[in-house]
């Protein structure tokens, strides 16, 4: 029989809604059994950001380097920084038949969209807007001036909602994770449940 492809999972969603906390919950729990995706970016680490682990963290001409490689599934420029997928990971993983799990921002998602239309595309959406920038200023890690930056570009990343297969509400970042563990448990079902029909109906089932 052979190997199923896994399953790519895109979540993505305004900043400061919790994305980065919420895929660090997924991935502190034993039983989580999709591979986390770590990206390459030309942001400065964060303290006690780890390279090769956050993020694989590049200059600008490197990162312009993997573009023009095509070493990148997708890219984005977010508030002055790259941020991109590394292809090769992505397809080895999922060629393995392992489930892979991208943490990106909206523009990086809609590309995924086109090249990868069987994807799994959720929507993590704050309570409200209020909240969401309560978020982004609690976090403490940017300025003021990135902080407004980042919420104007929330305004814009929260209309493209209806463009997911999922919203999920990150009221509480457990509560977040198993909405999201629930629908990728349902969306194998749903798969495989249409692959055996498919393949009832080439045996002349
Ligand atoms: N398109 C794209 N976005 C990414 C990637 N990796 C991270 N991001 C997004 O880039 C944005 C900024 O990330 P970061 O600077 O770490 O800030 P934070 O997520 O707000 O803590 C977030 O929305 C991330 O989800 C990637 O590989 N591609
Ligand atoms: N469900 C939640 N309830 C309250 N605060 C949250 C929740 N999820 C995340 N946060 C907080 O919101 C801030 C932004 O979260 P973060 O994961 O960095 O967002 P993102 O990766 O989407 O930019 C952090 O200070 C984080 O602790």
């Amino acid at each position: 029989m052979r190997k199923e492809r896994g399953l790519l999972i895109v979540l993505s969603g305004p900043s400061g809604v919790g994305k980065g906390t919420v895929r660090k919950e997924l991935f502190s729990q034993p039983d989580t059994n999709y591979e986390y995706s770590i990206s390459m970016t030309t942001r400065k680490p964060r303290e006690g950001e780890v390279d090769g682990v956050d993020y694989f963290f590049k200059s600008k001409e490197e990162f312009e380097t993997l573009i023009e490689q095509g070493r990148l599934l997708e890219f984005a420029n977010y508030v002055g920084n790259y941020y991109g997928t590394p292809i090769d990971y992505v397809n080895a993983t999922l060629d393995a038949g392992r489930d892979v799990f991208l943490e990106i921002e909206v523009q990086g998602a809609a590309q995924i969209r086109e090249k990868v239309p069987d994807g799994l595309f959720i929507f993590l959406a704050p309570p409200s807007l209020s909240e969401l920038q309560d978020r982004l200023v609690g976090r403490g890690t940017e300025t003021e001036e990135v902080i407004a930056t980042r919420i104007a570009a929330a305004n814009k990343e929260l209309e493209m909602m209806n463009l997911y297969d999922y919203v999920v509400e990150n009221d509480e970042v457990q509560l977040a994770c198993d909405r999201i563990n629930a629908i990728v448990l349902a969306e194998h079902c749903r798969r495989e449940r249409v692959e055996k029909q498919y393949l009832a109906m080439l045996r002349g089932e």
